[in-house]
């Protein structure tokens, strides 16, 4: 992964800077918006995250001189190459926090700046922002099945796409998990990092038994004994009772067995059964295998007693939506506001440099997001996206602005925060979020709107376009 970053961008934004340098453009302002137009899974909302490495990718990106050869070598213009040499980011973000919830079509981060170098940061930012927000908002929905008192392990690196596996542990983390068996994502992140055995470790033994004591001689603090490799209720659990047995003899405990195929909800209970018989209601029962957040409600449903669960495949890729659909769109060049037209008005963006303003009730639950101008207040009305005749009061002293400045001239405005400190606001954040806008089956659509001001402008310029167009 030891390579610079400048050129992980698509081949269309250095032909577009091209461009706008030999037209002189390149230093014109402009204003783009990132937001997204459906939650994934059938859900109702995204968990923001990705914003460290974005930053720190604008904060330091720069092209070096073997990425000035290629792009010479690809035909790039001399004089634009030369300005490329001395490329940097020099532009204003705003965004709102990782950790944050996000609605469908309210920007999430802004980015205004020389043309072209917005353009460039495009893709880097899509990338990273639409992956660790699509994993965080998986990781969220586990999260929030499972419950509380559940422990949730990140099991994915072997099935994540490449190098992805380090953001994926990063954004499990962020959504509500408690630890990874990604041992670079623990150094990277300071985050916990946990792990059991394989059945390799058992098979390649003669016997389960022996395997297991020497596991627990070898980590008496720290054992979790995988029971399913040859017969869960017949071997397995037998032979961890009598290994955490002989561990209680010298003052240890065995923390687990896990559970790793079958029917979860059957074994799970006949496991603590057999373990608090034998005295060892302390010992704790982690699963996996394949779960996701619809295996473990069905577990829950079942009342399996399951403590912990181990989650890899289908949260580290994102099953079953294999990205997230975040756009970059430009909305506003030489200090105009623009729009793209199309048939399709969920296509076309709102124009203008904004701001969202949140709303709150009573009791700090989110109501609703109004996209608005930057300069303006928090409106006192919306109106539907879409739908324009669909209008909703709104109470202007509840409301606060989400998007805040984050970079200025190219320049960080706060420190990096924790991953902990971002995972410990999302679970606030959470929170404040209605049950209605979490359940997995139709939930209820969380209300984004326009201010009248955003609503005209938007119309006039739809009219001016398609004019134009015509004429
Ligand atoms: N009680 C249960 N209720 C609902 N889903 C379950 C239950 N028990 C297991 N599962 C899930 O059903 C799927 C079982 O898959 P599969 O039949 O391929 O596994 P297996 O045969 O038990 O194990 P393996 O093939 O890994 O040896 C997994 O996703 C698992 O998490
Ligand atoms: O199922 P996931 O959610 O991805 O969790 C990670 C899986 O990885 C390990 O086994 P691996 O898949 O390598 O082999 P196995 O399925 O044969 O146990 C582990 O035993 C889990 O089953
Ligand atoms: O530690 C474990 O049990 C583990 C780690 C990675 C994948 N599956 C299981």
């Amino acid at each position: 992964m030891n390579f610079n970053t400048a050129l992980y961008t698509d081949l269309y934004q250095l032909a577009m800077g091209q461009a706008y340098y030999l037209k002189g453009k390149h230093r014109t302002q402009a204003t783009f918006d990132y937001f997204y137009r459906k939650a994934p899974f059938e859900g109702g909302f995204v968990l923001f995250c990705g914003l460290e490495d974005a930053l720190e990718w604008l904060e330091n990106v720069s092209f070096s001189e073997e990425d000035l050869q290629y792009l010479s070598d690809q035909g790039f213009d001399k004089g634009f190459v030369e300005y490329l040499a001395g490329f940097k980011f020099t532009g204003t973000v705003k965004s709102v926090a990782e950790g944050d919830v996000v609605f469908p079509f309210a920007p999430i981060l802004t980015v205004t700046g020389p043309v072209v170098e917005c353009q460039i940061a495009e893709t880097f930012l899509l990338n990273c922002l639409n992956f660790q927000s699509l994993i965080a908002t998986k990781a969220s929905r586990i999260r929030y099945i499972a419950g509380e008192d559940k422990i949730l392990a990140e099991f994915g690196l072997r099935r994540a796409q490449g190098y992805a596996g380090l953001q994926a542990s990063r954004a499990a983390f962020v959504g509500g998990f408690d630890a990874t068996s990604n041992v670079l994502a623990g150094k990277t992140f300071r985050v916990p990092i946990t792990g059991t055995m394989a059945h390799a470790y058992i098979q390649s033994y003669d016997d389960e038994l022996t395997a297991f004591r020497d596991f627990a001689e070898t980590h008496p603090d720290n054992c979790v004994l995988l029971v399913d490799t040859y017969n869960t209720l017949k071997s397995g659990i037998p032979n961890a009772i009598t290994v955490a047995k002989e561990m209680e003899k010298t003052g240890k405990k065995l923390i687990g067995i896990r559970l790793d195929s079958g029917d979860l909800a059957y074994l799970s209970k006949a496991a603590r059964k057999m373990l608090d018989d034998a005295g060892l209601s302390y010992v704790k029962i982690a699963a996996s295998n394949q779960l996701d957040e619809h295996v473990i409600r069905s577990l829950r449903e079942q009342r399996a007693a399951i403590d912990i669960f181990g989650v890899g495949t289908n949260l580290v890729v994102g099953h079953e939506n294999a990205a997230l659909d975040g756009v970059y769109k430009l909305c506003s060049f030489e200090d105009k506001p623009r729009i793209k037209i199309s048939e399709n008005l969920k296509k076309m963006n709102f124009p203008g440099e904004k701001q969202v303003y949140r709303y709150f009730n009573d009791d700090g639950q989110f109501v609703a997001d109004a996209i608005t101008f930057e300069t303006l207040e928090a409106p006192g009305s919306m109106a539907h996206p879409f739908e324009p005749h669909k209008r909703m009061p709104l109470r202007p002293a509840s409301a606060r602005p989400m998007l805040k400045a984050v970079m200025k001239d190219g320049k960080r405005l706060f420190p990096e925060r924790s991953v902990r400190d971002i995972a410990m606001a999302a679970g606030e954040n959470l929170r404040q979020l209605p049950d209605e806008h979490k359940r997995f089956d139709f939930p209820h659509v969380y209300k984004v709107g326009l201010s009248r001001e955003m609503e005209q402008l938007r119309d006039r310029l739809k009219e001016e376009k398609l004019k134009e167009s015509e004429s």
